[in-house]
């Protein structure tokens, strides 16, 4: 006896979609699959496009994420930042995974559509930039990459020109009654961060008692978390890149591998991982 094909249409599902929203139409779909403009034609080059496309649209979710979670801390309202805080960390390690795949591409592979990219590199990544503006790594050299774009320089002007999460999480100590230095608060907020004792005391404080201060506590830990799986990426990126292209200049122009070895040392947020030694 043969059984007649399932037809999902008898149990309800919708197949008409004329003057309805769709899938495609609400996610974009077109528009999403029409960016894979390969510029060579080379097998890799498809995958080396998803792959920051992909990372791309995840340090998206992550800007909106960290923009939500400073508001909140701003509010004083810690625990729904918690959450926000928690899902950023989630999607570094997203982002972290995704090395897996393109690690399959060898350097013989890379070669055959390198030269296309001419001197575009990550370096120019607005978001990425923009994602450690908002941290708190600030440096004003970074935007001079993107000033044959004003609309890019404006916006990364303004994340300047906002408390970062670590300036909101210090101003939050503050208001839950902890002496957090006045010159701290009062910072240049554009300007780069230099690890202050006063602020270690602070939190240092924090952990000595935790019970006291728990919301304080459970924030140092959830900027810790982001820095470990921050920091993770960028070991990724960099052994990534040294198993690719080993000790090449960078298209953009930096020393590559020396370069990218050197933002290993850069601590996001210095006061919660020296405690550490001295606690
Ligand atoms: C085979 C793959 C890759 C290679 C060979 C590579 C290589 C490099 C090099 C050499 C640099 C230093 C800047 C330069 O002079 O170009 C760099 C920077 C950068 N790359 Fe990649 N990269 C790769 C994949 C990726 C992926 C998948 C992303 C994800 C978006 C990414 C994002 C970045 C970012 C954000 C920077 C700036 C880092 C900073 O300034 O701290 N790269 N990359
Ligand atoms: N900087 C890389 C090129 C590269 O990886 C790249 C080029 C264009 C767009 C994104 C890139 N990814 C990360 O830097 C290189 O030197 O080969």
């Amino acid at each position: 006896m043969t059984k007649t094909p399932y037809d999902p249409a008898r149990e309800g599902a919708q197949m008409s979609f004329d003057g309805r929203l769709s899938y495609g139409d609400y996610l974009q779909i077109d528009r999403l699959l029409d960016s894979q403009r390969l510029l060579t034609g080379a097998h890799d080059e498809m995958l080396f496009i998803i792959q920051h496309q992909t990372s791309e649209l995840w340090m998206r979710l992550a800007l909106h994420e960290l923009d939500a979670a400073r508001t909140a801390i701003a509010a004083d309202r810690a625990r729904e930042a918690f959450k926000m805080l928690a899902r950023i960390a989630r999607i570094f390690e997203q982002l972290n995974s995704a090395w897996d795949v393109l690690r399959t591409m060898t350097p013989s592979d890379y070669t055959t559509f390198r030269e296309g990219l001419g001197q575009s590199s990550g370096f120019q990544s607005h978001q990425y930039r923009l994602i450690e503006f908002a941290v708190g790594n600030r440096n004003l050299a970074m935007i001079r990459p993107h000033a044959h774009r004003p609309e890019l320089v404006a916006l990364l002007e303004a994340e300047l020109a906002r408390p970062s999460l670590y300036d909101e999480a210090l101003r939050f100590l503050a208001r839950s009654g902890l002496p957090v230095p006045q010159d701290v608060l009062n910072r240049d907020l554009r300007s780069h961060w230099t690890p202050h004792d006063g602020v270690q005391a602070v939190w240092e404080a924090v952990y000595r008692d935790p019970k006291a201060y728990w919301e304080a506590y459970e924030l140092a830990e959830k900027l810790v978390d982001f820095e470990d799986y921050f920091r993770r990426w960028r070991f990724n990126h960099v052994t990534t890149v040294e198993r690719v292209i080993g000790f090449k200049r960078g298209t953009g122009g930096t020393a590559g591998v020396q370069y990218l070895r050197r933002m290993l040392e850069v601590e996001l947020f210095p006061e919660l991982w020296h405690l550490r030694t001295t606690l």
